[in-house]
């Protein structure tokens, strides 16, 4: 809605009444279309200013009405009447105005701005273009280049930036409707001609076609793949060479392309996922709403390798007190330098000062006395860890929360170890610490609902997504990788190579197929796991035996690399070769295709033509038969929390949503139907036999995924 309210005798003030972000639903649209008719009409309302209520302007069209039929005034044409009025009209921007919500304030004929807030053009981040003219008025009001940017990337930019760039008139630290109230009394009688945007030329630029080229090139290149950024792109160069009128009309063709498109529909679904994580429940019924988390100024890191250098640089960065303890002197220096750096370098990046004076250092474990919240970060070694939660039951106050940084170790046995293992959580960062968005809080059955309240808060705190998991081996991340891992291995065996798996991978939209991933994130990890597992066996060389661990089809391949010392980029030699260890460019390897046959032939293994198709079904619903798996074993309490983990955390493009919502839009019935297939032929690969609860769901008709909740809870309540 929207309220019309006269103001200092003669100023209209229209409010947008829809919390929490004043989005232009129908009603709002409705709203605006009325109260912009009734002041023009009103001889006593001498000019107009449009606010939001709750200090935020306006986030945007509503996201919510996307997938129902469009009902309601349109925007296109409700912008176009607040340009086209005789009476001024300026925008009152506080909080944010974003998306429909700047394009609202550029057919306004003035824009003031509070110091504090934002504006852009996200539309990009959501499958979609600035369609309610925005992609056709920024252009001429700040140049096509600087509009290509922001409309490309979707960057949100500070009021400073905002009116560096010409898109507002004035920035405000006072009252902002009362700073845009008197603006727009003093702008009255002016003539609105240079005013109205739609009516401006495109500033000139020298050479146009180079711009689109290397603008078109950028984001093909940083989002391979997405179809938005590229529409985006067309729609520009729309607004640089055609008159406004017909640069109006390509936007709404552009935009009809996108509108319907899948990409829009697993971008908004992400947009959604990742606000829908932050309210978590665990299978006790314990809930976010619930649970009171406790207050933390001061936290400590124990461990300052790589994890837990970038730890400390995120919960400074997020403005705690942070005691950083390594017990090596010489690392502990080491990490002392690496943090400073880390921390100016983030800190001039922001624009703002670096918080070195929050972190204090020690090799002494008894300087975490006083934290409310330690994070244990040592080598992922399950004795080492079990050692240092002792020594911190004994060192720390009552209370303090122990929380441990590990991708795989068991939470519960860690809580055990101390006298209070209701206080102990897993806080599964991603490397690098303080610039990786996902993190996932890990409870076990003992933690208290208080304990994972306080880590979902801190990690919100430091920026994070973080999402609520049972404690599993793997939890939900690391657990679902590894059939991924190993249809990938098994795909070797049966006559791909390397470079075939990951191009079909980073084709489907991953940044890195699985084999440039593990050769950078180094093979001996997965080597050293399998090895405590008792699954890695020198003795048998040949044979079908050679390939059959503790029951089932097992792939030798990562561990005879890692015997020849082919631990990936860091040795420059793994399932790819390197010009040096280190190097990141990785390059067919003739040694390891010679190894494939050799290997094949003397396992006695048939080479047939694996194809993309193959490879995408083999290694995604594998991946995507074990989120299911997840879901049946109440690790994620719904599909959202699995779909945020893996666009967060590993790399799964943004714009197929994630492997449950994927699984969706290819069908459950034909998920099904394949893992079926793939298992039958495989009838020795137990991760490709299809999980009982899509089994289920394909009975109960495959609902949408918002319905998969309710399916899930039956199962549970069966259990
Ligand atoms: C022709 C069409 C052309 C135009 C297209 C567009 O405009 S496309 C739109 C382009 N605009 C954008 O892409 C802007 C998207 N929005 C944002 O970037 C941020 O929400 C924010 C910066 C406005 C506020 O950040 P913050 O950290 O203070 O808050 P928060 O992020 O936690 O959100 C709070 C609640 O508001 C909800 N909600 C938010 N926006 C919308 C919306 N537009 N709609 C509906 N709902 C929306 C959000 O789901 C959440 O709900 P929950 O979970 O509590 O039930």
């Amino acid at each position: 809605m929207a309220q019309l309210t006269r103001v200092s005798g003669s100023v209209g003030l229209i409010t947008l009444q829809n919390p929490p972000v004043n989005a232009l639903s129908a009603a709002v649209r409705q709203g605006i279309v009325d109260t912009v008719k009734k002041a023009v009409s009103d001889p006593l309302v001498k000019c107009v200013v449009i606010c939001g209520q709750n200090g935020v302007f306006c986030g945007g069209a509503d996201i919510r009405e996307f997938g129902a039929p469009m009902t309601g005034p349109p925007l296109v044409p409700m912008i176009h009447a607040i340009e086209a009025t005789n009476k001024p009209v300026v925008a009152a921007i506080e909080g944010a105005a974003l998306g429909g919500g700047l394009e609202l304030a550029l057919g306004c004929h003035y824009r003031i701005i509070h110091s504090k807030a934002r504006v852009g053009l996200p539309e990009v981040t959501l499958g979609l273009l600035p369609a309610a003219g925005g992609s056709q008025r920024l252009p001429r009001l700040i140049g096509v280049p600087a509009a290509l940017e922001l409309i490309t990337t979707g960057r949100h930019v500070s009021a400073a930036e905002a009116l560096k760039l010409g898109i507002v008139d004035q920035v405000t630290d006072d009252n902002t409707v009362d700073t845009t109230v008197k603006f727009a009394l003093s702008v009255v009688g002016r003539s609105l001609e240079s005013r109205r945007i739609s009516t401006f030329p495109c500033p000139p630029v020298s050479d146009l076609d180079a711009v689109f080229d290397v603008a078109m090139q950028r984001v093909r290149q940083s989002a391979r793949g997405a179809i938005a950024p590229v529409t985006c792109v067309q729609a520009v160069r729309a607004a640089a060479t055609l008159p406004y009128t017909q640069g109006m009309k390509r936007e709404q063709e552009l935009m009809a392309t996108l509108f319907t498109s899948g990409q829009a529909r697993a971008l908004q679904y992400c947009f959604f996922a990742q606000r829908a994580v932050s309210r978590w429940s665990m299978p006790s019924g314990a809930r976010w709403d619930t649970s009171k988390p406790r207050p933390i100024s001061k936290a400590a890191v124990i461990g300052l390798g790589t994890m837990g250098r970038g730890i400390a640089v995120a919960l400074a960065q997020a403005g705690l007190s942070v005691v950083a303890v390594e017990t090596q002197e010489k690392q502990l220096m080491d990490a002392k330098q690496a943090v400073s750096g880390m921390l100016e370098r983030g800190a001039k990046r922001r624009g703002v000062a670096p918080a070195l004076g929050l972190v204090s250092y020690s090799h002494n474990i008894q300087a975490v006395a006083e934290a409310d919240l330690v994070i244990e970060a040592v080598f992922e070694d399950m004795d080492l860890k079990k050692k240092v939660f002792q020594q911190l039951s004994a060192v720390c106050k009552p209370g303090t929360l122990l929380c441990t940084n590990t991708s795989s170790l068991d939470v519960d046995h860690l809580a055990s170890q101390t006298p209070s293992p209701e206080l102990v959580v897993g806080m599964h960062f991603f490397a690098p610490a303080h610039v990786m968005k996902l993190l996932e809080v890990v409870y076990g059955p003992r933690s208290s609902p208080q304990a994972v309240a306080t880590a979902m808060q801190l990690g919100k705190k430091m920026g994070k997504v973080s999402v609520a998991v049972g404690n599993c081996r793997g939890f939900v991340g690391n657990r679902m990788l590894k059939p991924y891992m190993e249809q990938a291995f098994f795909l070797l065996e049966e006559g791909a190579t390397p470079e075939l798996v990951d191009q079909a991978l980073e084709e489907f939209g991953f940044a890195m197929g699985v084999f440039r991933m593990s050769d950078l994130s180094g093979l001996d990890v997965g080597w050293r796991v399998r090895k405590a597992d008792g699954l890695v066996d020198p003795d048998a060389t040949s044979g079908r035996s050679a390939r059959i661990r503790q029951g089932r089809r097992y792939s030798p391949l990562g561990d005879l690399l890692c015997e020849q010392g082919r631990f990936g980029q860091k040795a420059g030699r793994g399932w790819y070769q390197y010009d040096k260890p280190g190097s990141r460019v990785a390059k067919p390897d003739p040694w390891l295709h010679n190894f494939l046959e050799q290997y094949r032939a003397r396992h006695g293994l048939g080479v047939r033509h694996i194809d993309h198709q193959e490879v995408l079904e083999r290694c995604l619903y594998a991946l995507i038969n074990e989120g299911f798996r997840i879901l049946e074993d109440g690790i994620a309490a719904g599909p959202e929390d699995i779909d945020a983990i893996y666009v967060f955390g590993y790399g799964w493009p943004r714009y197929r949503g994630g492997p449950m919502f994927y699984a969706g839009m290819v069908g459950l019935a034909n998920v099904l139907e394949r893992l079926e297939h793939f298992h039958q032929v495989h009838p020795d690969v137990p991760y490709l036999q299809p999980c009982s609860l899509l089994r289920r769901l394909v009975a109960s008709g495959s609902p949408p995924i918002q319905k998969w909740r309710e399916v899930i809870r039956k199962v549970h309540s069966q259990l």
